[in-house]
């Protein structure tokens, strides 16, 4: 299908600039493209990435979600990802809640767990709708590989900046090994000019996020700003932002942001929204904790701030099945099944 074309962001709203890095550059070992990468990972946590090399693939993966959500609703469900936990499969409109007063997401979405993309025509983890079958090798598959690329050498220049020993952060990311690395599409209805968070305000769970954005309606909270900033879509760029997995191995050094998601601003709010992310995750055995025996630089981060816990007691896999679980409005008692489900932002002691 062809790239449809979108009205543009609005000219007077006010947006968050980003760091625009060059995946070609960083790739190359360009010290000062790293120097940026490093400046981004650590100030906000979020920067925009360019020549990555998956344009092909992300629209082919905007083809694969609308051909999914275009199937009828009954036939959705078989796919349902469930109340246990699990990431994968689809999510209808309204299961989750996106604060805790237990107000409903307008939102669905499918995630296709990497592990299925890379196992593929075998099963790794759970089935999936034909759409997505029918997708998996063309599309699905190269998608997952080059983005588990692209986040292995990211992760390789930040743990040479932290000091890691070298390959410290790959080897919890080791594409062969089971995680909960997925690739989601997200449609979001037209939201008609109304007023109100589409995904709440959250960090991301695992280690890397890849955002294909076409419409606006992202924002973040800037350290120190009193109000949400919109982040503009580019054009074949990628937003990318770091999660809680790395901001604890890094013992606070890369900053996992908040971010949300609001209508898309101006005449876009007359459209659907689409968004790909394909997110990343250390492998289900590893334990969220930050790396303090490997690196000085970041032992002594977590000597400066005692007030934190960066010791989970977590593995990967639990740390993930909790915040997706206590998110399920069929699993909620109260506001405290929502406090369960955040991250590092409000745990008091992260
Ligand atoms: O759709 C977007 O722009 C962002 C989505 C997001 O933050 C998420 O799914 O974690
Ligand atoms: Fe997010």
């Amino acid at each position: 299908m062809p790239v449809p074309t979108f009205p543009p962001f609005p000219e007077d709203i006010p947006t968050h600039p980003l760091l625009v890095i060059d995946y070609e550059l960083i790739k190359a070992g360009d010290k000062n493209e790293i120097n940026r990468l490093w400046e981004a990972g650590t100030k906000l946590g979020f920067w925009y990435l360019k020549n990555h090399g998956v344009t092909e693939e992300v629209n082919g993966m905007f083809d694969m979600g609308a051909e999914t959500m275009a199937l009828p609703f009954e036939e959705k469900m078989k796919f349902e990802q469930g109340d246990s936990g699990i990431s994968f499969g689809y999510k209808a409109l309204g299961a989750n809640a996106v604060d805790a007063s237990g107000k409903k997401d307008s939102v669905e979405f499918i995630n296709v767990a990497k592990d299925d993309a890379l196992a593929w025509p075998k099963q790794a983890r759970r089935a999936y709708p034909s759409t997505v079958n029918a997708r998996m090798a063309s599309t699905i598959n190269p998608f997952v590989r080059k983005s588990s690329e692209i986040n292995n050498t990211i992760l390789d220049v930040f743990n040479d900046k932290l000091g890691l020993p070298a390959g410290s952060l790959s080897k919890r990311h080791d594409i062969e090994e089971y995680s909960g690395s997925e690739a989601r599409i997200t449609r979001t209805p037209p939201s008609l000019g109304e007023k109100g968070q589409l995904l709440g305000s959250h960090t991301d769970f695992g280690s890397l996020s890849f955002l294909h954005n076409r419409l606006g309606g992202l924002q973040v909270l800037v350290p120190g700003a009193e109000t949400w900033q919109y982040i503009k879509p580019i054009p074949g760029h990628a937003i990318c932002n770091v999660g809680d997995a790395v901001a604890l191995f890094s013992g606070g050094i890369l900053r996992s942001n908040l971010h949300r998601v609001v209508a898309p601003p101006g005449t876009q709010s007359d459209l659907e929204r689409w968004s790909l992310v394909f997110f990343t995750r250390p492998s289900n055995p590893v334990i969220l904790r930050a790396l303090v025996d490997e690196s000085p630089l970041i032992a002594k981060a977590v000597a400066r701030s005692p007030e934190k816990n960066f010791e989970t007691g977590s593995t990967s896999q639990e740390w993930f099945a909790r915040r997706i679980r206590n998110q399920r409005l069929n699993n909620r008692k109260g506001p405290e099944t929502w406090l369960a489900s955040r991250g590092t932002e409000v745990n008091p002691e992260v």
